[in-house]
């Protein structure tokens, strides 16, 4: 595993060889050395059946790892499960909803069947819950009026009834519209700027790159690499592209420069860089000395999809 982060002292998430070995001695989380920093957004990505949700099971107290440790908020799980998990608001495979109350009434359910969740102020905290999620306006209707876009809203107001050090999402938008998965999304953005540390699960590279600060790839049952997000990016070699109506020649003269993984359509050459230190002024000028008419000529930023195909040598395919 490559490391591209110092371990944070004040990880919120903090794990150390992690195992989930199911009877049927399928191993869906391997070794897992998993570190989630203190206010960060952080991205736990992997294609479907990679180990995200056994780990988040074993990380909220629901089934025991088979060996390793696991601590939340400093204290370790599942022993100290009790204690802590009233500080972690978690949504997990969905909300359990009753579609004839309504939002209101279904927050309040909830919350009275919380022991530790005061009676008095119970109308206060759900009405703040509802506003935090944009469900004011809706708040009377019958659950099963609302989209499901407004359920997976109602049910992170579930998980905000008290305030809470962290969140953890499995796959929060899942099966959601682009506009219900842009309203989590800015959702999480906004509790992360109170201060919330938010860990989700998500299939989605690009949901990752767009609400994530830190993220850890995941692919069967092992950690493949874990950091800020920029940095995870930029462990993948961006490529450079030139634009040119005599591609053939510049494909020429940028083979001779070291320039590998060459593919050439009708006016465009894109490769990989060399290693080391290249000054692309060079590269440009050579071109131009050659007597290749460059339209333009950069660096396309490597994305995170480039990042884990450079990891795992395979392409994220991942249904759904
Ligand atoms: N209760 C179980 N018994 C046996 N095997 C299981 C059990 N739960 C999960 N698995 C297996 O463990 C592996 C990891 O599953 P897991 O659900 O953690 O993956 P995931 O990354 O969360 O994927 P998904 O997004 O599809 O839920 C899969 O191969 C799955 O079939």
């Amino acid at each position: 595993m490559e490391e591209l982060s110092a371990v944070n002292s004040e990880a919120v998430i903090d794990t150390r060889g992690l195992t989930k070995r199911f009877r049927g001695g399928q191993l869906a989380v391997d070794g897992l050395d998993l570190t989630v920093p203190a206010g960060s957004v952080f991205g736990f990505l992997g294609p479907n059946g990679s180990g995200k949700t056994t780990t988040i099971r074993m990380l909220m107290g629901l089934i025991e790892p088979t060996s390793g440790t696991a601590t939340l908020l400093g204290r370790p799980v599942p022993r100290a499960a009790r204690s802590v998990l009233p500080e972690v608001g978690a949504l997990i495979e969905g909300p359990a909803l009753y579609g004839f109350l309504s939002g209101r009434d279904n927050l309040i359910r909830y919350d009275s069947a919380d022991p530790a969740a005061d009676p008095r102020t119970r109308r206060a905290r759900v009405a703040a819950a509802l506003d935090r999620v944009g469900l004011t306006a809706a708040g009377s209707k019958k659950a099963k009026a609302y989209s499901l876009g407004m359920k997976q809203r109602l049910g992170l107001a579930s998980a905000l009834l008290r305030p809470r050090r962290l969140l953890v999402l499995d796959e929060p938008t899942n099966g959601l519209d682009p506009q219900g998965m842009r309203e989590i999304r800015s959702l999480v953005r906004e509790l992360a700027a109170d201060g919330t540390t938010v860990f989700l699960s998500s299939h989605l590279l690009d949901e990752i790159e767009q609400v994530c600060t830190h993220a850890a790839v995941m692919a069967r049952g092992r950690l493949i690499v874990q950091g800020p997000v920029a940095g995870l990016a930029a462990g993948a070699h961006g490529r450079l592209a030139v634009t040119t109506p005599d591609a053939a020649d510049a494909a020429r003269v940028l083979k001779e420069l070291g320039v590998t993984g060459l593919t050439v359509t009708e006016d465009r050459v894109t490769g990989e860089l060399p290693p080391g230190d290249v000054d692309l002024a060079d590269l440009n000028t050579a071109l131009v000395r050659a007597g290749v008419r460059v339209r333009s000529f950069g660096v396309e930023r490597a994305s995170l999809e480039d990042a884990f195909v450079a990891l795992t040598g395979e392409g994220f395919d991942v249904a759904g």
